[in-house]
């Protein structure tokens, strides 16, 4: 690590949001994704984002992650202040210390599975620390498939293979979008334990947004959204204990009701 000694409480801070409000369009088109949303991630914690459809959840991870500005607000990731990042900076710190495993960041198609999973270590002009490679494939089972193209893989092996290249170039934070979306309960389990292991033997953190309980059940730490605002935090939950909270916010009337709830 390279952070300032004796600046302990910052280095235990991956990432913080701080009152982010996002607003799209105005006047009677306005919605207010994110309505003052104030939130930290603990070095080395695993967090799942939960919430109903249209509660603000990828708009809050793509501002955290530097792929969307808010509309007010500050973002941190480390001690960094990303307001004021130039656009070279905000890529370099994307690239250096953020890692993805987004649905919308598709694999490149006239790559393999192996050039496509090395390929941000390639352009940042790092080598690839193959231990820590085949670790990974051999964990998400994609060993047999690295000479492919995405054109011929299964929609599973696609994500896992995006779920390789976050993971590889050992990136001090990984947001992940619905990272299980398209997997089958095999497959989820094998993505869900080596995020796991990414915060347990590496001290990663770890942030995902998930519909399903059982995923969010990996995590530390659950955080609801309803309507742009948070309004509930699990830790260690079982998947039970998410799917009652999900079970009232969807009941709960849109404005944030369930605040407090017990
Ligand atoms: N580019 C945009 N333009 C206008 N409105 C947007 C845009 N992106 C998101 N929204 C709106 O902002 C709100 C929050 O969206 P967001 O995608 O963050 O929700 P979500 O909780 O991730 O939903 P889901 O679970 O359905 O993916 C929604 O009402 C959505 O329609």
């Amino acid at each position: 690590m390279t952070h300032a000694a004796g600046d302990d409480q910052r280095e235990q801070i991956a990432a913080r949001a701080e009152t982010l409000t996002k607003t799209y369009g105005s006047g009677d088109t306005v919605v207010h994704a994110l309505r003052g949303v104030t939130i930290d991630f603990k070095a080395g914690e695993f967090t799942a984002i939960m919430g109903p459809s249209g509660s603000g959840k990828s708009t809050l991870m793509h501002c955290l992650a530097g792929l969307d500005t808010a509309s007010s607000g500050r973002v941190r990731i480390g001690s960094v202040d990303l307001e004021g990042l130039s656009d070279k900076d905000m890529t370099k710190l994307r690239r250096d210390r953020i890692g993805f495993v987004f649905q919308a960041f598709n694999l490149v198609p006239t790559l393999t599975a192996e050039e496509n999973i090395t390929l941000p270590q390639g352009i940042a002009g790092r080598d690839v620390d193959r231990e820590w490679f085949d670790t990974v494939i051999g964990r998400l089972g994609i060993g047999d498939r690295l000479a492919h193209r995405p054109s011929e893989l299964s929609g599973g092996q696609q994500q896992r293979v995006a779920c390789a290249r976050a993971l590889v170039g050992k990136p001090d934070i990984i947001f992940g979008d619905e990272p299980t979306g398209n997997l089958d309960s095999r497959s989820s389990g094998e993505v869900l334990d080596i995020l796991r292991a990414a915060t347990d033997e590496f001290g990663q953190t770890v942030v995902i947004v998930t519909h399903d309980p059982r995923a969010a059940a990996y995590a530390d730490r659950v955080v609801f959204l309803a309507d742009g605002q948070l309004v509930r935090e699990l830790r260690q939950p079982t998947a039970d204990d998410v799917f009652e909270v999900m079970k009232h916010l969807d009941d709960a009337t849109p404005g944030g009701s369930t605040t407090g709830e017990h």
